[in-house]
């Protein structure tokens, strides 16, 4: 396996049992949509693949090493994340602030090369920050700080990239420029999982969804495969449609007891 690999991932947070054992896997050139209702450990299960959490069971493997044996650098440079709430500090401009996505591969002491500045120049772009690459991070909208997120795990050059509820804050037309970018790095050779709440752009853009329930994995495999109707009615509480073929779709109907 190339790409990620989840394992019978387990974990605890405080005193609870969160992740019972979840399994996904995403090739080099894949988007997997980690869908499910609150609660059912997604943002923990993601948090687990970069470490951010302990698991305390399974394993998380990428390009077949195990992200657990990695030092703090090479971490980084294996796999991006870019959080759901991502933090900023004051006084600190676009440009400086993507930058930092470069340490791994120089350290904390050393300059930027001119590599280094070359590929901090092309995610701005990539984003579509080359604009605003001057301004104070504090000074952006919520969706532009997720861009600079977002460029900044780019800088990072990672195989993998893991992205929590990237949309949240976008509006309908940069949601759909977002996802658009998402699957231009996907067909860059990244292997991309994403958690997502909004299903309809889940089945248009997602290779593959992994469905979380009470923190497992309870089915997984292409949108319309996935989301038949007891999926939708006992996972998601909803009756909708899902049109597969070239466009994918889903039309939402109602509420499954309504
Ligand atoms: N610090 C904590 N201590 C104990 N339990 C927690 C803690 N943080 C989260 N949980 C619980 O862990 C479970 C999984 O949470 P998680 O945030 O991974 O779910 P999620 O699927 O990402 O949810 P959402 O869609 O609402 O973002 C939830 O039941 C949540 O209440």
């Amino acid at each position: 396996m190339t790409g990620l690999g989840v394992q019978g991932l387990r974990a605890q947070l405080g005193s609870r049992d969160v992740l019972h054992g979840v399994d996904f896997a995403v090739r080099p050139g894949e988007m997997l949509g980690l869908v499910g209702p609150n609660g059912s450990g997604k943002t923990t299960a993601l948090r687990c693949c970069y470490r951010a959490v302990s698991a305390t069971a399974g394993a998380v493997v990428v390009g077949g090493v195990n992200v657990a044996d990695l030092a703090r650098r090479q971490l980084a440079r294996t796999v991006g994340a870019v959080p759901q709430e991502p933090q900023s500090s004051a006084g600190v401009t676009v440009r400086a602030s993507v930058s930092l996505g470069r340490i791994p591969h120089h350290g904390w002491f050393e300059r930027d090369s001119a590599a280094d500045r070359e590929i901090v120049e092309r995610c701005l772009q990539q984003v579509g920050l080359a604009e605003l690459a001057g301004r104070d991070v504090q000074a952006l909208s919520g969706g532009e700080r997720q861009r600079v997120a977002i460029a900044r795990a780019l800088t990072q050059q990672p195989r993998v990239l893991l992205l929590d509820e990237p949309t949240n804050h976008l509006d309908l037309r940069h949601q759909l420029i977002l996802m658009e970018l998402l699957r231009d790095l996907a067909a860059g050779g990244l292997a991309l999982v994403v958690t997502m709440h909004d299903l309809r752009l889940a089945v248009q853009y997602c290779d593959t969804l992994a469905v979380m329930q009470h923190g497992r994995v309870i089915t997984a495999g292409p949108p319309p495969d996935v989301l038949d109707d007891t999926v939708l009615g006992e996972v998601f509480g909803i009756r909708a449609v899902v049109r597969s073929g070239p466009r994918r779709s889903m039309d939402i109907l109602g509420l499954a007891d309504g």
